[in-house]
Order: C-alpha cells, then sequence, then structure tokens
C-alpha cells in the first residue's frame, strides 16, 4: 500500500486500514497510525509547536476535511516546508464515506473516555484517537513545544455568526489572547467560553494533554465537492503560517463577538422539543419568559432578552445535549494572559 500525497483519497480508499504505514516526504517523516490517521515529524530539529489538527469528527461535515488535507497535500508533495511536529486527523472515515455525521453514536461525546461506557465504530475509533493523541503529545518531541489542538466542524444549521469557536472550560477563568487573536486571524467572528467540562475531543486535550485546543466552526454542513473553499481563505493562511513558521499570526480581537455560555439544554424525555423553526440560525437571540423547550419533565425559559441558542438539536437520544444557550458579553468581562 503506498500512500500518495492525497491523504484524503487515501483514507477514503483504505477507511478500515490498521497497519502502521512509514514513510519520507520531502521536510520530514510521515507515518499513518491508521485510518485517517496521520503524524508528520518535520526535519528540523527542536520543532516549538506540536499541532493536532482535526477534522471530519462527524462525517458529514466535509468543508474542513478539504481544507485541511489541501494543505497537508502541498507539505506532503513538498510545496510547503514543515516547521511543526503535526497530527492530522480525519477522525470519522467510515461516517464519511455514508455522508452522516456518525454511524452508531455522535463521535464528539466519547473522550475523556466516556467511549467506554458505549459500543460501535465510534466507541472504538475515540479510544482510537485518545490514544494517538496521548502518545503525539506524550513524545519527548513534544517536550519542549507548545500544545495546541484545533478541531475543525461545520454546524448543521446557518449561523449569524458564520464562523466561531468554542473554548474549553477553564476553571481559573483566564484566558490565552494570543490564541483568540489567532482564532481572529482565521476569520473566527465569535468564540463561545464554556461554562463546565465536556466530552468533546478539543476538550479532552486541553483537559487531558494542557493542550490550547478549540472546536471551530467554518460555517454550514455540505457534501464533498460542493463547499466553497474561498470562504476558508484566511483560515488556511493561519493555519499555513503556523505549519510552516510555527506562528500563530495575529488579528485585533475588537472584531471578535464574546459570548457566555449560560446553560447546556438536555433532552431529557422522548418528548422534548424545542419551540424554533428548523431554519432557525445559530445566535438567534430570544426575549425573556421565551419556552426555548420543554417536554413532560420540564419547560425552560428564557432567563434574559437576548440569550441565544446554539447548536439546537432535539433529533438525538434522552440524555444528550440539545443545545446551548449563550449569553453576550463585552471584552471588558474576560480576563486574558
Ligand atoms: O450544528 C450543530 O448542531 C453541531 C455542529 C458540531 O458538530 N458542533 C460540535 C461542537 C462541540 C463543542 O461544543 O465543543 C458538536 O456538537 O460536537
Ligand atoms: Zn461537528
Amino acid at each position: 500500500m503506498i500512500v500518495n500525497d492525497d491523504f484524503l483519497a487515501h483514507t477514503l480508499r483504505y477507511p478500515e486500514q490498521s497497519d502502521v504505514l512509514d514513510f519520507a516526504f520531502p521536510s520530514g517523516r510521515a507515518r499513518v497510525e491508521g485510518a485517517g490517521i496521520l503524524s508528520l515529524e518535520p526535519e528540523v530539529k527542536r520543532s516549538n509547536v506540536s499541532l493536532v489538527l482535526s477534522v471530519g469528527i462527524h462525517g458529514n461535515e466535509t468543508g474542513p476535511i478539504e481544507l485541511a488535507n489541501g494543505i497537508v497535500k502541498s507539505i506532503l508533495a513538498g510545496d510547503l516546508v514543515l516547521g511543526v511536529r503535526l497530527l492530522f486527523i480525519i477522525g470519522n472515515p467510515r461516517a464519511a464515506i455514508q455522508a452522516q455525521r456518525f454511524c452508531d453514536v455522535n463521535l464528539n461525546r466519547l473522550f475523556c473516555g466516556s467511549w467506554q461506557s458505549q459500543q460501535g465504530y465510534e466507541a472504538q475509533r475515540a479510544q482510537q484517537l485518545e490514544s494517538s493523541v496521548k502518545a503525539f503529545f506524550d513524545a519527548p518531541e513534544a517536550v519542549a513545544s507548545q500544545k495546541f489542538h484545533y478541531d475543525l466542524h461545520t454546524a448543521i444549521r446557518g449561523s449569524v455568526h458564520e464562523k466561531f469557536a468554542v473554548h474549553p472550560f477553564v476553571p481559573e477563568e483566564i484566558y490565552q489572547q494570543c490564541q483568540l487573536a489567532f482564532l481572529a486571524a482565521c476569520g473566527i467572528e465569535a468564540v463561545l467560553f464554556s461554562h463546565q467540562p465536556t466530552t468533546t475531543f478539543s476538550y479532552h486535550s486541553f483537559a487531558l494533554h494542557n493542550a490550547q485546543a478549540f472546536t471551530i466552526e467554518l460555517g454550514k454542513v455540505r457534501a464533498f465537492g460542493e463547499n466553497d473553499l474561498s470562504s476558508f481563505v484566511r483560515m488556511e493562511r493561519a493555519l499555513t503560517e503556523l505549519l510552516v513558521a510555527g506562528e500563530l499570526i495575529q488579528d485585533s480581537l475588537s472584531d471578535l463577538s464574546l459570548y457566555k455560555v449560560v446553560d447546556s439544554l438536555t433532552k431529557d424525555h422522548e418528548s422534548y422539543q424545542l419551540n424554533i423553526a428548523d431554519n432557525l440560525e445559530n445566535f438567534t437571540p430570544f426575549k425573556q419568559g421565551f419556552c426555548l423547550a420543554e417536554s413532560l419533565v420540564q419547560r425552560y425559559l428564557v432567563e434574559q432578552t437576548g440569550d441565544a441558542i446554539v447548536f439546537p438539536n432535539s433529533k438525538l437520544p434522552v440524555g444528550q445535549r440539545a443545545g446551548l444557550v449563550v449569553r453576550a458579553k463585552p471584552m471588558s468581562a474576560f480576563n486574558f494572559q
């Protein structure tokens, strides 16, 4: 089996690959650790960054897969010189082939060991991804480097802010200004600050590996070949600069909209429903007292005018997250270092 420069094509061709494959590329050495998992070690010594770049954790979120695969292709072909350590992950190859969000269960709820109480393809996949990330961040080469994980997604709905990021829950509430300035340079318009730990992939890398880690939403879900790659140019430029020069390019924070997550909605009963239109956009605000969700168990009333919903979804099993309620905050409400 030979890996050519197109790792996406390789992954879709061999979605069940379990063999490890080592090969050289013009600026370093590569290892396919399993289906959709490619680690790249640059030739340059003392790389100052170890970056996990994951895409397609949800199989049908193809825009980020095409974007990141294009950059990795340029590195493998020798058109870009890799300057940092990279673990490139195409998260859910089986679901990507089926053009589905997932096969058995939502992969992005199975990290931090949650896969242990689940069965099926995604449970096995979460275990495999956790161990690849651990090996990557625990490697001796990572010791002196900064650890980053950017987990790229696209949203099911349209959004008032087309591109936005989810910041992991940080108990001490002190945030890294240079990461937010990097997100701004990537073309991110809004950041949500989580209010509690989760079992998402990015939270896992933050909590277990002390990485600066974010879920990044780059627009709306579209099929392979239907993405407008020109909408990713700022993200592409910022990632390329990071991969080649090890630099987080910076943009002013002044255009970023900041939100605190105030509640996580949970589907608490089969009768659970969200009282919103199917085409309502993420970040649409509500009036105080609006009954946003209800079931035979309870009702959720909006606490404050302006509170908005992100990721609303009630077509999921009881017990799962049905959306995040967020509240806009001024920059002065946050502490940065
Ligand atoms: O649009 C949606 O409803 C889902 C888009 C998506 O997959 N978002 C991530 C966010 C993860 C996080 O909260 O950090 C997810 O739901 O897994
Ligand atoms: Zn997703």
